[in-house]
């Protein structure tokens, strides 16, 4: 165990000797507390602090480097973590077991840019996948998982408008339709939290915008908790409920997108610091 950090109850999450860092309220899902991760000399993540509710949906904005995927990869474990904490859906993920680990990830669906699916395998056989965590044995064709489960796994093709493209192969579908269908994959999984690794970015901006969309309603339909990382500032804008900015691998930005102009939300992007530019400078569109 990390002698650094200590865990209180489910609500209190303290790090040693910074009294004010009790976090982790009723509904927040995802916490990470003064989280550093170091790749040998590189400082990907410093000092990053972030808190997500139930039935929120967090967009990441930076610059490419800016330490995003290291942060996503943090919260369900896939890195370990060089100092702070981290908590998700009630698991203290720096500090976890493997075992532990392994259980959070059933919790937490992860979707990825280039979709990950199996292209020889049908739509819905690869929905199903998304449900293999609950079953003891591993299954080889849609007809051998139990039909209860492909009566599920057929109602998440439904709900991301692809039913009727159940039994194609994955690898014949357009990039749009299989990050819908990665996304039913992951809601078979009934997560918790979904972390969601630029997920638009090689989609046309109509196929963006479609599954942009659909994050946000099962965000909300689900409560579930979602952190994404996009490259798309407008669509960020759009659809996310808050926008959490990072340059160089701190946080520079944590803010309900409502609040934001767009001017503000490209600030992520100018390589030099906002907060050192003189007053006298120009700000740049809004
Ligand atoms: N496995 C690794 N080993 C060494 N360095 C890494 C590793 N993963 C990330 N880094 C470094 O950590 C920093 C943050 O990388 P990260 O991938 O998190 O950035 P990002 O904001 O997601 O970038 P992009 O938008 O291009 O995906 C970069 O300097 C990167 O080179």
């Amino acid at each position: 165990m990390n002698s650094d950090h200590t865990v209180a109850g489910d609500e209190d999450l303290t790090v040693a000797g910074d009294e004010d860092l009790t976090v982790a309220g009723d509904d927040v899902v995802v916490s990470a507390r003064r989280v550093t991760k170091k790749f040998g000399d590189t400082v990907a993540l410093d000092g990053v602090d972030l808190e997500v509710h139930r039935s929120e949906l967090v967009v990441l904005l930076g610059l490419s480097g800016s330490g995003k995927s290291t942060l996503l990869r943090c919260l369900n474990g896939l890195h370990s973590v060089t100092e702070g904490a981290v908590e998700v859906a009630g698991t203290r993920v720096d500090l976890a077991s493997r075992a532990e680990l392994r259980m959070l990830r059933r919790e937490v669906g992860f979707v990825f840019q280039h979709f990950n699916l199996v292209g020889r395998l049908s739509c819905l056989e690869n929905v199903l996948v998304g449900g293999l965590g609950r079953l003891r044995l591993p299954r080889y064709g849609a007809a051998t998982y139990p039909k209860r489960m492909r009566t599920e796994a057929l109602d998440h093709l439904d709900r991301v408008g692809l039913a009727d493209l159940a039994d194609r192969r994955a690898d014949t579908l357009s990039g749009g339709q299989q990050q819908r269908v990665a996304i039913a994959r992951t809601l078979m999984q009934r997560p918790t939290v979904l972390l969601a690794d630029e997920p638009v970015a090689s989609l046309d901006p109509e196929n963006a915008g479609v599954v942009m969309d659909l994050l946000f309603r099962v965000c909300m339909e689900d409560k579930l908790t979602v952190v994404c990382t996009l490259h798309q500032v407008d669509l960020a804008l759009g659809w996310a409920h808050r926008i959490v900015g990072l340059r160089g691998g701190r946080k520079v930005l944590d803010r309900p997108a409502v609040e934001l102009s767009r001017g503000e939300a490209m600030d992520i992007y100018r390589r030099v610091d906002p907060a050192a530019r003189p007053a006298s400078a120009p700000t740049g569109p809004s």
